[in-house]
């Protein structure tokens, strides 16, 4: 096997075009550390299991598709309990922060990191960092034990409190380093996995025994290579009670229009689900596939048209769909949050006056709008079932990878396994719908809307999709060469 590694990336190579894409080791800068047997040995929920502990070997595909005679093609380092951990449990003094917009689940990962720590590794000593990034240098921190956090995932939000902005790394290192924190658990989206590995590299630089993992959170579902993000599922379930609600009201009026928006600033992965999981929408409206109002094969035409075949039609629009549009016909803004995201303007308002627009221009046809925006209240939510069972596992991940000496990484959900995924690999892009898969197909099959595409923009879609984009069912329909 070849080796090859710099400050961020571990690449190891094998046999029939295997990769692995490691996760860095606190060993690879910090030589003969001691190591202690992993204290699960002696737990007995978890001694009398056959083959807890992972083999050091167990590296899980990014991709399962494959031909006969393909490459294996990247493999992530498996998740879960190691024989040995590098921390003495008394040693541990862990922290856990909580970054950028809420999402279904959050309290449930804090939740269960508390509880992995105390429980199944005997660790006491768990601090909260209070209002995202800025809380290292600017807060007090919040203890922790498995009593305080008892019953908060019954709630939504973050009880430790979250912000956009206020990433000063030398700052936060300093905190990290002042109060002799060795495990960070940062919890957040891609700015803060982008924040998790600026103060990995700064921990790294400065030599200390500390591993910085990151957790993934995205209501939006916009981080790649994972399966999806905790609170997808909950989003989508909840996005069915506004949709509901806007077909009743469309149903119940002559020539009802019921609009409703949901999140995706980038990414209209909650709008195609919600779509898909609903039956009743007419048309779903995202970021990435473009779209036009008027003429022949525009929006207008085609609500025009169903209209006339059913008296009534459900629109679900994700918020950044069709941006460009606006900025057309809106005065275009430059506003930022903290955070340095573009400030949307509502999509959702300003299609519903397009649309009343064009119907009272048009006397053959009046119509009642109702526009549902319930993009908070989904938001706001604690997460459901699948959701809770998902956190825990997320969590439970993160802390064995701690104790074994892995740093640098996100727990993620590649094919269905738990693995550690170096930062650089979440970090370099974000995920998107892919409009020349099979999902969207599906979902277009399913609405029966146009694509307001013809074949050349299709060809010039396949062209710039060179990567594919993981598939929430762990499909990427992407044809590949043979012999690829
Ligand atoms: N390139 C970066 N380097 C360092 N820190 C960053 C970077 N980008 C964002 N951050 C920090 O990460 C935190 C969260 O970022 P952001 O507000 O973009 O939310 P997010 O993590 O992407 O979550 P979401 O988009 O799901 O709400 C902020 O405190 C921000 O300062
Ligand atoms: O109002 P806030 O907190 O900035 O969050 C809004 C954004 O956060 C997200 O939910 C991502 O977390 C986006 O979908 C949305 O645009
Ligand atoms: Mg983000």
């Amino acid at each position: 096997m070849g080796m090859e590694s710099n400050f961020q990336m571990k690449v190891e190579t094998g046999d029939a075009g295997y990769v692995l894409e490691d996760v860095p080791h606190l060993t690879d800068y910090i030589p003969d550390l001691t190591t202690y047997p992993n204290p699960l040995r002696f737990n007995p929920a978890y001694s009398v299991v056959k083959q807890y502990f992972v083999h050091v070997n167990d590296t899980v595909p990014q991709k399962v598709v494959v031909h006969k005679n393909g490459p294996r093609g990247i493999h992530f380092r498996r998740a879960g309990p190691r024989q040995k951990v590098y921390f003495n449990s008394d040693e541990v003094h862990a922290c856990i922060v909580t970054c950028g917009g809420l999402c279904p689940g959050i309290n449930t990962v804090i939740r269960e990191l508390v509880c992995s720590l105390y429980h199944m590794y005997g660790v006491n000593k768990v601090l909260g960092i209070d209002g995202g990034y800025r809380g290292f240098y600017s807060k007090n921190t919040i203890p922790l034990t498995p009593k305080v956090v008892n019953d908060i995932h019954k709630r939504g939000g973050t009880i430790l409190g979250t912000s956009r902005g206020g990433h000063d790394t030398s700052k936060i290192v300093d905190c990290i380093q002042d109060r002799g924190i060795n495990q960070v658990y940062i919890i957040g989206g891609d700015g803060t996995q982008k924040g998790a590995a600026v103060i990995y590299e700064e921990v790294r630089r400065r030599g200390l025994k500390v591993a910085v993992v990151g957790i993934p959170k995205t209501i939006d579902n916009d981080i790649p290579v994972i399966d999806r993000s905790f609170g997808f599922d909950t989003a989508v379930e909840e996005a069915q009670r506004a949709i509901n609600a806007a077909h009743v009201e469309a149903e119940s009026a002559e020539n009802g229009v019921g609009v409703v928006k949901l999140m995706g600033r980038y990414c209209g992965f909650i709008a195609m689900y919600a779509t898909l999981a609903n039956r009743d929408v007419d048309c779903c409206l995202i970021p990435e596939s473009p779209f036009y109002l008027e003429g022949n094969g525009g929006l207008l035409e085609f609500i025009e048209k169903r209209l006339k075949e059913s008296g009534h039609m459900v629109i679900v629009i994700a918020e950044g769909a069709g941006q460009e549009l606006l900025s057309e016909s809106l005065q275009a803004t430059n506003e930022q949050d903290a955070s340095g995201n573009k400030q949307l303007q509502d999509v959702g308002l300003w299609i519903s006056q397009r649309i009343r627009d064009h119907f009272a221009r048009q006397c053959k046809m009046s119509i009642t709008l109702k526009y549902i925006d319930p993009t908070y209240m989904i938001r706001a939510i604690p997460s459901n079932a699948s959701d809770n069972v998902y956190c825990t596992l997320l969590a439970q991940s993160a802390v064995h990878g701690a104790m074994a000496g892995y740093t640098g990484y996100t727990s993620g959900l590649v094919n269905g396994r738990q693995t550690y995924i170096p930062f650089n690999r979440i970090i370099e892009r974000q995920n998107k719908v892919v409009i020349t898969d099979r999902m969207w197909a599906r979902l277009l099959s399913s609405t029966n809307q146009p694509s307001f595409l013809d074949s050349k923009d299709l060809i010039e879609f396949k062209k710039a999709e060179e990567t594919p984009t993981q598939q929430l069912d762990g499909e990427s329909c992407k044809e590949d060469k043979p012999g690829n």
